[in-house]
């Protein structure tokens, strides 16, 4: 079976509220798949149905093969969750938890393996209470990864750690998705989706705005090109701007902002342009769209839809 994960107009209401309002997506076997959204797009809600902490609304949700819900036994042990907040007690120590956390896991890894894993191996002595928020983190992570999952679930795993630590957590996803583990994981960080996800969907008020792999996403998007003309310049004296490809564009105090969905062929006419008229292009800089931009784009578009 190549499908781990797989929804069909899934929905999630609470009291008449409808978080998830029909959202399909599938996530093969070994995959790495990043949810993103803003604050309350329902990434968390969606994440609770396919861990099987609620049943959904309507619609259907299947992991390995199974309804995480009404299935429970077949499919716990399989999956590994890291939710946003642990609430372990906070008396123990680090290394009490994880044994107590072992002791309910069927086939969990060696307590001091799961420690190593997450770079935790000497705070193991450490109350649960004296830990930084990073160090939870890290701690919820081991926790997920004891039984070995072949699914894992991750809920915005690197929120306040520290760039080190946010890098040695990054490693240790590409090492479990190189062993064939599935991920599914939320994030606000952009970075985060770009270096790790192979496909990602972006969530907006309930509903999927986009989804595909990374490169697919930013794609869609026009890239940027930007300079200061001259004084004695003016933007009319370029050619014809359709003509170079270019889709949008703005002037102001000098400043030139082109959008354009064929980066090279515009940049090579606006460079041949200015080396054959002699003008000198001030802080020129051309980028691809980013994924950030994308995201900011697809909230944007669809908030002002909603307002039309
Ligand atoms: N138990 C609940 N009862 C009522 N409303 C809820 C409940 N849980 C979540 N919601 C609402 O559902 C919507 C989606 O919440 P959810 O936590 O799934 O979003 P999210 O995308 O994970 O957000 P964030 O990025 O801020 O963590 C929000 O408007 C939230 O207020």
């Amino acid at each position: 079976m190549n499908t781990v994960i797989e929804t069909v107009g899934l929905k999630r209401s609470y009291w008449g509220f409808d978080a998830v309002r029909g959202i399909d997506f599938t996530v093969a076997r070994g995959e790495l798949f990043a949810l993103l959204g803003t604050n309350g797009a329902g990434k968390t809600s969606t994440l609770e149905l396919l861990e099987g902490q609620a049943t959904p609304t309507g619609g259907t949700v299947r992991v390995l093969g199974h309804d995480p819900f009404r299935d429970r036994a077949s499919v716990r042990h399989r999956m590994g969750v890291m939710l946003q907040e642990g609430g372990f007690p906070p008396e123990l120590t680090v290394l009490e938890t994880v044994r107590m956390w072992a002791g309910c896991t069927t086939g969990a890894r060696p307590v001091d393996e799961a420690l190593a894993l997450t770079n935790l191996s000497d705070r193991r002595a450490v109350r649960v209470k004296q830990l930084s928020g990073g160090e939870r983190r890290r701690l919820d992570l081991s926790l997920a990864l004891l039984g070995r999952p072949e699914v894992l679930f991750l809920d915005e795993p690197t929120t306040g750690l520290d760039a080190q630590s946010r890098q040695d957590t990054w490693e240790l996803i590409r090492e479990l998705k190189q062993q064939g583990t599935t991920v599914l994981l939320t994030t606000h960080y952009l970075e985060e989706a770009e270096q790790l996800a192979d496909r990602l969907a972006i969530m907006h008020k309930g509903l999927i705005a986009t989804t595909g792999r990374v490169a697919d996403v930013v794609a869609e998007r026009p890239s940027r090109i930007s300079f200061q003309l001259p004084q004695d310049r003016f933007v009319g004296e370029l050619p014809p701007l359709a003509s170079m490809g270019v889709v949008r564009h703005t002037s102001e105090s000098g400043t030139v902002r082109l959008e354009t969905n064929d980066l090279q062929r515009t940049a090579t006419e606006l460079l041949t342009w200015a080396q054959r008229t002699g003008v000198a292009l001030h802080a020129l800089d051309a980028r691809s769209a980013s994924l950030e931009e994308a995201f900011m784009e697809i909230a944007k578009g669809l908030d002002n839809e909603e307002t039309r």
